[in-house]
């Protein structure tokens, strides 16, 4: 049994379903576990029409959007049974703006989940359907009934237990009837039956979270570039195609935010010793990138950018050093708010930090602090990583640019900078 995770960009209009369709026939009788995201950028879509709603700004556009783009798929994909899956998407899209309607502003995480959640839900249901129609035998499961977690809604821990079980009764007995089954990706659900999210690009972590519960035998990502490169193929002209990577390499590019692969993904694979191939969905004769227990150590340089950074400085007046039990209470205000730091320094009298440029959060942040600190912050920024830097390849990215922070170890440079026009 095996994993297979089809993301937004492998699903975003009919001739990538139907490719998805011809991907799975290229493995008849082979019981796969299929995990999927929203449609193209639907997730983002929903931001915004949540956005709108709690703006209270009128969603009727975006959502007649959404619906078009959507029903437009379906036209393609189905001919004779049409009316039955436009009217399950109508049914779906009624339910999206009863949830609208219910929307509570104080418990934005909560109201998030239960809004961007419906990108996952219309998207397996569409596929379900198509995978019928096109011969297999195949049925869905909800992840939110699966993958249990805490009430961290927007970026939920995993009840690994209560999870392991749950997906070994329910999947198990759907491999029984049929050669697939096929789940939503990013979501989870809490003990009393509401929806979560694992956190944005959270679907490759579903992926593992269910290779691992189910000890398959791997977990494909189906994505639209070759495999793991040592820089993304959009930013960096030619880039190199990484052949095998162990964990912990993987592990470190996800964790300095090489975003082809979300970061909680690789742990629970290296500990149930599960490999992961990160293929190609347009040339999938091609091997691509294989993740697993490995010697191999890359010396070639790896460029990472991760973008939609924010640097924050916090201060005191006065002249105060920023001392241990202030950096703790800063550190409980990020921890409390769920923010991540990439990268942080700290001078005699100032600590700062950069995060991922969540204005929600960092609002609620910054109101916490506020009383205690002079804050001072900057948008709109990247944070470059190189791995095994040479003093070339730093110049060519810093190059023009008005360094905000930057820091160095023996083997990795890291920067912060407004943007990168790349030049390498
Ligand atoms: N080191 C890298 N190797 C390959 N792709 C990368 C790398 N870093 C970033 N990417 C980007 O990751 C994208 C694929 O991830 P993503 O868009 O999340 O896929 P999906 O949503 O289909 O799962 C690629 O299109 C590429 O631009
Ligand atoms: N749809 C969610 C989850 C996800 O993982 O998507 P993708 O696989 O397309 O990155 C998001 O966009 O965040």
């Amino acid at each position: 049994m095996q994993v297979f995770k089809f993301g937004g960009a492998s699903i975003k209009d009919s001739e990538a379903v139907c490719n998805m369709s011809e991907i799975l026939k290229r493995f008849p009788g082979e019981k796969i576990l299929i995990v999927v995201s929203a449609m193209g950028k639907t997730t983002n879509a929903l931001e915004e029409i949540l956005h709108l709603r709690l703006n209270s700004l009128s969603t009727t556009t975006a959502i007649r959007t959404l619906f078009q783009y959507h029903q437009s798929i379906v036209t393609k994909l189905f001919k004779e049974n049409e009316a039955a899956v436009s009217h399950l998407l109508e049914e779906i899209f009624h339910e999206l703006n009863a949830q609208l309607s219910d929307i509570k502003k104080t418990r934005y995480d909560e109201s998030y989940d239960s809004i961007i959640s419906f990108g996952e839900i219309i998207s397996s249901s569409i596929l379900l359907h198509y995978l019928q129609k096109e011969g297999f035998t195949i049925s869905k499961i909800d992840a939110k009934d699966c993958i249990k977690t805490d009430e961290s809604f927007r970026d939920a821990l995993v009840n690994w237990e209560t999870t392991k079980d749950l997906i070994n009764k329910t999947t198990q007995a759907e491999f029984h009837k049929n050669q697939l089954v096929i789940t939503q990706g990013f979501l989870g659900g809490t003990a009393d039956g509401k929806i979560t999210t694992l956190g944005r690009e959270g679907s490759d972590f579903s992926a593992a979270i269910f290779a691992s519960c189910l000890h398959a035998k791997a977990v494909t990502i189906w994505k639209d570039v070759p495999g793991i490169l040592n820089g993304d193929p959009k930013k960096i002209k030619d880039a190199v195609l990484y052949q095998e990577l162990s964990y912990q390499e993987a592990a470190e590019m996800t964790y300095y935010g090489a975003s082809v692969i979300h970061p909680k993904t690789i742990k629970p694979l290296a500990n149930a010793g599960i490999p992961m191939h990160v293929r190609s969905f347009s040339s999938p004769e091609k091997g691509g990138t294989i993740i697993h227990e490995c010697e191999t150590v890359h010396q070639i340089p790896c460029i990472i950018i991760k973008e939609r950074q924010s640097l924050i400085t916090f201060k005191l007046n006065d002249f105060t050093f920023i001392t241990e039990a202030l950096i703790g209470k800063i550190f409980e205000a990020l921890n409390k708010h769920h923010i991540k730091i990439n990268m942080m320094q700290n001078t005699a009298i100032s600590f700062s930090i950069c995060v991922n440029d969540d204005l929600h959060r960092l609002d609620q942040l910054m109101k916490e602090l506020e009383d205690d600190f002079s804050i001072r912050y900057n948008t709109g920024l990247e944070l470059a990583t190189i791995k095994n830097f040479n003093e070339n390849l730093i110049d060519s990215i810093t190059a023009g640019q008005e360094i905000y922070m930057d820091q160095r170890s023996r083997k990795n440079y890291q920067v912060v900078i407004k943007s990168l026009e790349f030049r390498y």
